[in-house]
């Protein structure tokens, strides 16, 4: 679904690269956390999925159909990667919502990259968009919340939102860049648990940058860890070993995942 092919990105002004020669094939069905310490190149790896980083050399390609490499932007009009990332679901650390406006008003606004600019100017939303909207943030669990300003709701019902508001494009792909790293340890679980349900009932490729290494054990069906720009693993969450953990972290765990059989 996602072939990755020697990417490569060094940022401008910088000596070393934050992704170095990266090959990944990303298959539909694959709940992928990338794990790596800060700065191991995690947010650089998404953004190249969705095409908000270019990269410096190699390319990612969407079923073959769209490779996003270092000409991309210039030989694409904007309209194309628009195109892109609306099959690309993005839900972020920090919500990135609009706190005044409410919980289905947030939500609508992952319809806007299949509207006209004029429709999403004047606000018009069809029934069939607010039915859409309105099943899925039923399915997130905030039904009685829709008219609520999301600015009075907690950190975990704004990840809710924030999930509902990718899964209303409609998207083949979600990603996640580190999206639970703002919440508590049980709030975290619970998005994990409603990320991984969804994952499942849609069919999608999810991919998703993460901290906590238990999250990662206990949810994916898939770890990468990443260090220095380098993927140094790439396996089922029960090949990732306390060896493969001080490879990727430089320091042992101080958890006892490993040893509980998760
Ligand atoms: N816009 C930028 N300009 C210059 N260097 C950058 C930029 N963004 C990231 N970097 C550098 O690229 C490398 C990889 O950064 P990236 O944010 O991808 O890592 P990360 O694993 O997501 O880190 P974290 O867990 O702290 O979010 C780091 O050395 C970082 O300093």
């Amino acid at each position: 679904m996602i072939e990755v092919k020697n990417l490569s990105v060094q940022y401008p002004g910088s000596e070393v690269e934050a992704l170095t020669n990266l090959n990944l094939t990303l298959n539909k069905g694959d709940f992928v956390c990338v794990l790596g310490k800060s700065g191991a190149g995690k947010s650089t790896f998404i953004r190249c999925i969705n095409g908000l980083q270019i990269p410096t050399s190699g390319e990612v390609c969407l079923d073959g159909r769209v490779c996003l490499d270092p000409d991309y932007v210039s030989r694409a009009k904007e309209e194309k990667l628009r195109k892109v990332r609306r099959e690309m679901g993005m839900i972020f650390q920090h919500f990135n919502l609009v706190p005044r406006l409410s919980v289905l008003q947030n939500v609508l606004t992952g319809t806007f990259g299949y509207r006209s600019s004029f429709k999403n100017l004047i606000g018009w939303f069809s029934q069939e968009e607010l039915a859409l909207a309105r099943k899925i943030i039923a399915e997130v669990g905030l039904s009685e919340m829709a008219d609520r300003r999301v600015e009075n709701l907690s950190g975990g019902q704004k990840q809710r939102v924030g999930i509902a508001r990718a899964l209303v494009q409609q998207p083949r792909v979600l990603l996640g860049d580190e999206p639970v790293a703002s919440l508590d340890p049980g709030t975290s679980n619970r998005i994990f648990t409603l990320l991984k349900e969804m994952h499942e009932r849609l069919g999608l490729l999810t991919v998703i940058n993460v901290h906590d290494v238990d999250l990662a054990k206990r949810y994916a069906t898939r770890i990468i860890a990443l260090r220095n720009g380098e993927v140094i693993f790439d396996g089922l969450p029960e090949q990732f070993t306390e060896e493969t953990y001080h490879a990727t972290y430089g320091s042992k765990s101080e958890n006892s995942f490993f040893g509980a059989g998760i």
